[in-house]
């Protein structure tokens, strides 16, 4: 176990004399936690104080108690079975057998016992008693410490805080009577010694020298209390997490555990719920500039969080996020309120006198309304005690109502850098925006250090992992998801494998893969799965059976700010929800053709969704697989250009064919061989019926622009009638059945000193046709090698001499680099919402995973 007595030596230089730490009871839930806690104390270079939280559920169970006794019902066995734990842990721990901390165990556990039976039995002083009862976890847990940190090293001393810690109910909880317990605890050191200390926490005595306790969460604040009292230059607190983490690792997975903060930052954060400090904790030791470490007691290596006066000066401008749910917003609307002063004091006095908490407050420039948040629980009195306030402006139409919106969630933005650097504000609403979620109401002190955003309950979630992602991550993180890791799509996972880490490098690209499905199973991945291994994932355990509901939905997600689906299927049933993929704001990228060509209807709502502002849909590879043939056109029609027709030749397969085709091998042998290259469609049917270029061809026309369907383009079939209904597996069997109509076509033209190549044609007039043709021999069609495509785009620009993009135009490789093209397309178009630069490089926060 590494010692971590004083904080990192890297970020602390200053010599500690006085190290307070504090242990909460998930970090002391049985004895050999208390070992492990007082193993990270070993360092002698300070006085270490000590303070303890009850073991780990007693706190709750002696409430529970003081409830059955309040309640007249047994209580006996609750208490027996709270004395028999605590005693096996002393038997544990202590060294001379458990004898003496056993008989103070047993004589304490025997005044509980008295004061259990003094409330049962409603005692006058029973409500005393049931105050200050659930603070004996700490003393026990007290005696437990001592005993674990006794074996390690000798001369510790324990103070129970009843006997010098002096305190009184004040406004916002327990208020500390600093001058008495100053005293005190000099008395008590002057009587003790002043060598090591172990402190109980949570309790304390009033000003009638009544034991008393400090109210939920507070051990945290004793420890700030004492840390105050021993002039202590360090306060640690141990705990169950790494340190404040930039927002709620439950609702972000993303999120990162911050190196430091200023005692404002973290006072803001804890106020808007973030969990790991009380608010209160922070006053005693910000009062003496005390530094306060959070660390994780099961990982002492790491080095927490450092609270202190200063924000790190190198530190990102927000530090976290937080969000309050269950809020109500008020707002009072009236035209009679524009310049009248007073208005703002009567509805906050209405809330005052309501005891209602304001939680935040907006008011637009024109003081034509003025809303605010409160708790929905206190939603109704507040709305009431406005309305009377103002019934009558209300009756006299000079305010027009208070209406009351519930379902609402404040989310905040916090940090010291906020202050002066523009473009905060832009990136959080930006990326809210992003997100789709509303901004109700918006409030930022002239502090800058907080911008607080109500928006709808239901959205709570999104925005935070919106908000989220605009200031920790890149702007260009995607989370990406493929389906069909066929031939295409496994050659596009070992591309991006070998190519993600220097595009992250580079240009900040962050691609992760998070879900991959074939058409039996898939796999979902909260963080992302390496490209290469992912296939392997859905034969594993971790799959299961395919959803694309459910598939879509993951990869939308909501902490990431992009989201895109790959579809390397050739699924008609998968095309059909690229229109609601769209719509939700997801990316579609692919190779599969259906969309492109298929029925109109779905091809106009896809537009139509990407258009409207959905995600954007690019398919380049669905025509000459990686060549720019897309790209071309689009460039021609977005600079002018009007294009009167297309020639050439769009199947890679049925290049390869005919180039190799010579009579020496049959036909059939070597549509098999280029099946096994991955050059054919799943069914190569699709490639030698003609369908496959006829779907091209209907992609091409409808980019330019033309209203032209399947049906509509002449298509010339090489399959024989016999074959072409029958199953894929069946035509395979059969594909022999082609070889004589081949080779007698082959000879036909050979004999006239032509070749067979398969054309693709559409006219000024938008006939489109597709088809073999025996081409005289010095055609340039007839000059071309292995899978090349050749398209000529004939245009006003290029009428007499057409354009012409040729090169390889099938296979996984140059398919998947045509895909892979699309998506660094898209990717590198997205921007952060408001064009600022990365805030942030966090560590993730990977002990919340
Ligand atoms: N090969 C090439 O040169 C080119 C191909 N293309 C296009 O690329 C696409 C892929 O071709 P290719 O890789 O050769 O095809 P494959 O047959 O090798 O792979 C198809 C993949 O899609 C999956 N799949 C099929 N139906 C579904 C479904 N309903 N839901 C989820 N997954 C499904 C299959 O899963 P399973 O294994 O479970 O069946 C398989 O993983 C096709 O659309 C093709 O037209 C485009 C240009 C060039
Ligand atoms: N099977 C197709 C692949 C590309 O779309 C072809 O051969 O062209």
């Amino acid at each position: 176990m590494p010692s971590a007595d004083a904080a990192p030596p890297d970020r602390n230089k200053r010599a500690v004399q006085c190290h307070v730490h504090k242990f909460g009871g998930s970090s002391l839930a049985d004895a050999g936690l208390y070992r492990l806690a007082a193993g990270l104390l070993d360092d002698q270079a300070s006085t270490r104080v000590v303070v303890v939280s009850a073991m780990q559920g007693v706190t709750d169970a002696l409430i529970a108690l003081v409830g059955s006794a309040r309640a007249g019902q047994d209580w006996a066995p609750a208490w027996e079975a709270l004395r028999q734990r605590h005693r096996a842990a002393a038997d544990a721990l202590d060294g001379d057998g458990g004898r003496a901390l056993q008989s103070a165990l047993d004589e304490e556990f025997e005044s509980v016992r008295s004061e259990l039976a003094a409330i049962f039995g409603d005692h006058s002083d029973a409500e005393a008693l049931a105050a200050a009862l659930p603070g004996w976890g700490e003393v026990w847990s007290s005696r437990l410490m001592h005993a674990a940190l006794a074996a390690t090293a000798p001369g510790w001393l324990r103070l129970d805080a009843r006997d010098v810690l002096v305190v009184h109910p004040g406004e916002m909880g327990m208020a500390v009577d600093w001058s008495a317990s100053r005293t005190r605890l000099a008395e008590w050191r002057a009587q003790h010694g002043s060598g090591h200390v172990v402190v109980t926490g949570f309790v304390a005595r009033d000003a009638q020298g009544r034991a008393t306790t400090l109210g939920r969460n507070g051990s945290d604040y004793s420890a700030a209390i004492f840390a105050n009292l021993f002039d202590a230059d360090a306060l640690t607190i141990w705990t169950d997490v790494d340190g404040v983490l930039s927002a709620d690792p439950r609702l972000v997975p993303e999120a990162v555990c911050l190196p430091s903060m200023s005692y404002a930052e973290a006072c803001e954060l804890a106020y808007f719920g973030a969990k790991v400090l009380h608010p209160q904790t922070l006053a005693p030791v910000q009062q003496r500039g005390i530094p306060l470490w959070i660390r994780n007691t099961r990982r002492p290596h790491l080095p927490g969080t450092l609270i202190s006066l200063k924000s790190d000066p190198d530190g990102a401008p927000v530090k976290g996020l937080s969000l309050v749910r269950d809020m109500a917003i008020i707002e009072l609307v009236g035209n009679g309120m524009v310049g009248v002063p007073g208005a703002a004091e009567r509805l906050f006095g209405a809330l005052r006198g309501a005891g209602v908490s304001v939680t935040m407050i907006s008011q637009g420039s024109s003081e034509h309304s003025i809303c605010c948040v409160v708790r929905a629980d206190q939603a109704q009195r507040a709305r009431d005690a406005v309305a009377v306030a103002f019934a009558d402006a209300i009756a006299d139409s000079q305010a027009q109502g208070v209406t009351l919106t519930d379902g609402i969630a404040v989310l905040a933005a916090v940090g010291d850098g906020m202050v002066g650097t523009p473009g905060v504000a832009a990136r959080l609403l930006g990326g809210l925006a992003q997100a789709r979620v509303n901004a109700r109401a918006i409030a930022q002190g002239a502090g800058e250090r907080n911008i607080s955003v109500a928006i709808g309950d239901k959205d709570a979630t999104r925005a935070l992992r919106a908000a989220h992602a605009a200031f920790w991550l890149s702007p260009q993180s995607l989370s990406v998801g493929v389906i069909g890791p066929g031939q295409v799509g496994r050659a596009l996972l070992l591309q991006l494998s070998a190519a993600l880490p220097q595009l992250r490098k580079r240009s900040g690209l962050d691609l992760r893969l998070r879900a991959l499905a074939n058409s039996r199973t898939m796999h979902l991945d909260e963080r992302g799965i390496e490209p290469a291994d992912a296939i392997a994932r859905l034969d594993g355990g971790a799959a299961e059976p395919v959803d694309l509901e459910r598939f879509a939905s993951h990869v939308r997600g909501e902490h990431l700010p992009h989201a895109l689906i790959v579809d390397c299927s050739a699924s008609p049933a998968v095309a059909a929800l690229y229109p609601r993929w769209l719509a939700a704001g997801i990316h579609v990228v692919t190779p599969n053709k259906h969309a492109g060509s298929g029925d109109w209807t779905r091809y106009s709502a896809i537009q139509d969704a990407s258009r409207s502002g959905g995600g954007r849909f690019r398919y380049e590879a669905t025509v000459g697989a990686g060549l720019p043939v897309m790209l071309t056109l689009r460039n021609l029609l977005d600079t002018g250009d009007e294009l009167f027709g297309i020639d050439g030749m769009l199947s890679g397969t049925l290049a390869w064919l005919f180039n190799r085709f010579d009579g020496s091998v049959a036909f059939s042998q070597l549509v098999r061989e280029a099946q096994a290259l991955g050059y054919t469609e799943p069914d190569p049917r699709d490639d030698l019926s003609g369908l496959d270029v006829a779907r091209k061809l209907v992609i091409l026309a409808r980019e330019a622009g033309r209203v032209l369907s399947l049906e509509d383009v002449e298509v010339e079939n090489l399959v024989p009638q016999a074959l072409r209904a029958v199953s894929r597996d069946e035509f395979l069997a059969r594909l022999e059945e082609m070889d004589a109509p081949m080779l007698a076509r082959y000879r036909e033209a050979d004999a006239q000193r032509r070749a067979l190549r398969h054309l693709a044609r559409l006219d000024r007039d938008g006939r489109a046709s597709v088809g073999v043709v025996a081409l005289p021999r010095e055609h340039a069609c007839c000059h071309t090698r292995l899978t090349d495509n050749l398209v000529q785009f004939s245009t006003r620009r290029y009428a007499d001499n057409p354009l012409v993009v040729q090169g390889p135009g099938a296979g996984p490789d140059v398919t998947a680099a045509g895909v892979f093209g699309d998506v660094l397309a898209i990717a590198q178009s997205l921007g952060s919402p408001c064009g600022m630069p990365l805030l942030h490089a966090g560590v993730p926060a990977e002990a919340h995973a």
